[in-house]
């Protein structure tokens, strides 16, 4: 991509068949075996970190979120308690780019190559903005597509398990994740799990079971997350419309972070976490009665806490695997859901160049509870025959796609979206 930052550097490109004498070229860890050629055509070669202080972005306050699930919603968070703080913010992630309430740019990468991160950071400056809230996907981290930023905060949700295709193993996997947090800044660590290695100098934390900067005293989760918040001698009460025990995680970092990140109150920094809705996809209620819920979980873990978080319901759960992607989590996934769910309704979820039956089998292979499975490749009917044997009281969980608005079936994207189809069923059985 070529990007015109206007008077000053003028434009950069990060691909060197688009670099020539007007147009410098963007020296990064996945295109500098190309910087020669750049140069034979007359561009200058510049670096992440050059570019970013030719832009002089240095005092955009810049809070980089990495962890296997979670990073949108605390982003999103942040983003949003920070806003109505009447701080100026933008926010970059899964879901898009935004500045200020606005969306500026559809979703893309989860973390975008550094030239277009860069060229979102001038953005965001020239419109004011004092912070800069990003999601870092481990891609991001193993490519060093966030080279030359300095991270104002660095937050950790949690280490799981995914993308194991990519790195190879899951300890190359926590070892990427672990790489994020070895430098000296300021980083807001979960302190209750064991997994992050990190250097310890100026390192907060937030937990709920152990002690932490930013501890939970006491909470309860029926109706939204609610909870009493405890920071050094400071104890402020929170509450939130957001669904589920692993929210509470996600509201408190959020809110750890304001804290760190601003001067304000921590107790008005409870009051602005209030007014987050949540995000779209995730644990959305899409209709009450009966009650059926959305939700974005798309692996082992992700699909554990859902379930967990209704463990007083019986619940049926859709979902499917991604083609393409970690074949590992397929059993585990399969493994969670049957082992809490009354039952399992197998379908596709984006089978890319897969054979959608193959993916299904997979993830077949994890569960022993083989009477709780019905197999529907059809994401439409196999959610069309969860709603038609779901019975009073009980729940029905749609996983895995949550705000998408597409299925990848064969390299082509096909609309579909898990709340218009069920808002549709349920309108035709009236
Ligand atoms: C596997 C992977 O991550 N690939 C990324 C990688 O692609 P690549 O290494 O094949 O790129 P390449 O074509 O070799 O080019 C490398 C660089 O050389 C340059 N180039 C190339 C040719 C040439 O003649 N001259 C030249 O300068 C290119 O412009 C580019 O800058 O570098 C590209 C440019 O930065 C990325 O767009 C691409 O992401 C692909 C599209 C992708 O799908 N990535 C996914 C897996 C991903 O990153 N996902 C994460 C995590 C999702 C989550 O869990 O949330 C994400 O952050 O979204
Ligand atoms: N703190 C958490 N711990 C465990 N699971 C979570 C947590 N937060 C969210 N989840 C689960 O993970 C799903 C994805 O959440 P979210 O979009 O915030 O994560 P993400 O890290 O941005 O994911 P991705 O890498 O795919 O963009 C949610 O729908 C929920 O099922
Ligand atoms: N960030 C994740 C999202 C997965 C969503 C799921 N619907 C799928 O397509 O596997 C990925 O790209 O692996
Ligand atoms: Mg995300």
């Amino acid at each position: 991509m070529t990007v015109d930052f206007g008077s000053g550097i003028g434009r950069v490109a990060d691909d060197s068949r688009e670099a020539d004498k007007d147009t410098a070229f963007l020296s990064t860890r996945l295109n500098r075996s190309f910087a020669t050629e750049a140069k034979a055509k007359g561009s200058q070669i510049i670096t992440p970190k050059g570019l970013i202080e030719n832009l002089q972005l240095a005092d955009l306050d810049v809070v980089g979120i990495t962890g296997t699930n979670g990073k949108t919603t605390t982003a999103a968070a942040i983003y949003s308690i920070l806003l109505d703080l009447g701080y100026k913010t933008a926010l970059q992630g899964t879901r898009g780019f935004f500045i200020n309430d606005e969306k500026i740019e559809e979703k893309s990468l989860t973390t975008p190559p550094s030239l277009a991160t860069i060229a979102h950071m001038a953005e965001a400056k020239s419109h004011g903005c004092e912070f800069f809230v990003m999601e870092v996907s481990s891609h991001a981290i193993e490519q060093e597509r966030i080279e030359g930023i300095d991270f104002a905060l660095k937050i950790h949700t949690n280490v799981t398990s995914d993308h194991l295709d990519y790195h190879g193993s899951i300890e190359a996997y926590r070892a990427v994740k672990s790489s994020f947090f070895q430098d000296s800044g300021k980083k807001l660590i979960n302190r209750d799990e064991e997994i992050l290695k990190f250097n310890m100098q100026n390192a907060y934390s937030y937990g709920i079971e152990n002690p932490a900067t930013y501890k939970v005293m006491a909470y309860t989760l029926g109706g939204g997350v609610s909870g009493v918040l405890k920071h050094f001698e400071t104890v402020v009460p929170f509450e939130t419309t957001l669904q589920g025990f692993f929210n509470l995680y996600n509201i408190t970092a959020a809110i750890a972070a304001a804290h760190i990140l601003t001067a304000e109150e921590i107790g008005e920094i409870c009051e602005a976490a209030e007014n987050f809705g949540g995000v779209a996809g995730r644990m959305e209620t899409v209709s009450e009665d009966p009650l059926i819920i959305v939700d974005f979980a798309h692996t082992e873990d992700g699909i554990k806490q859902v379930l967990d978080s209704l463990k007083e319901k019986e619940v049926r759960v859709v979902f499917g695997a991604g083609g393409d992607r970690d074949r590992s989590k397929r059993p585990a996934m399969g493994r969670a859901a049957a082992s809490i769910a009354k039952k399992v309704y197998l379908t596709s979820d984006n089978p890319r160049s897969e054979d959608p039956v193959k993916i299904i089998e997979e993830i077949v292979e994890g569960i022993t509870e083989k009477e709780k499975v019905e197999k529907i490749v059809d994401r439409r009917e196999a959610i069309e025959r969860a709603i038609e044997e779901l019975q009073p009281g009980e729940v029905l969980l749609v996983l895995g796609k949550g705000d998408e608005t597409y299925q990848e079936i064969a390299g082509k994207r096909i609309p579909f979206d898990d709340r218009q189809t069920i808002r549709e069923i349920l309108a035709s059985r009236i």
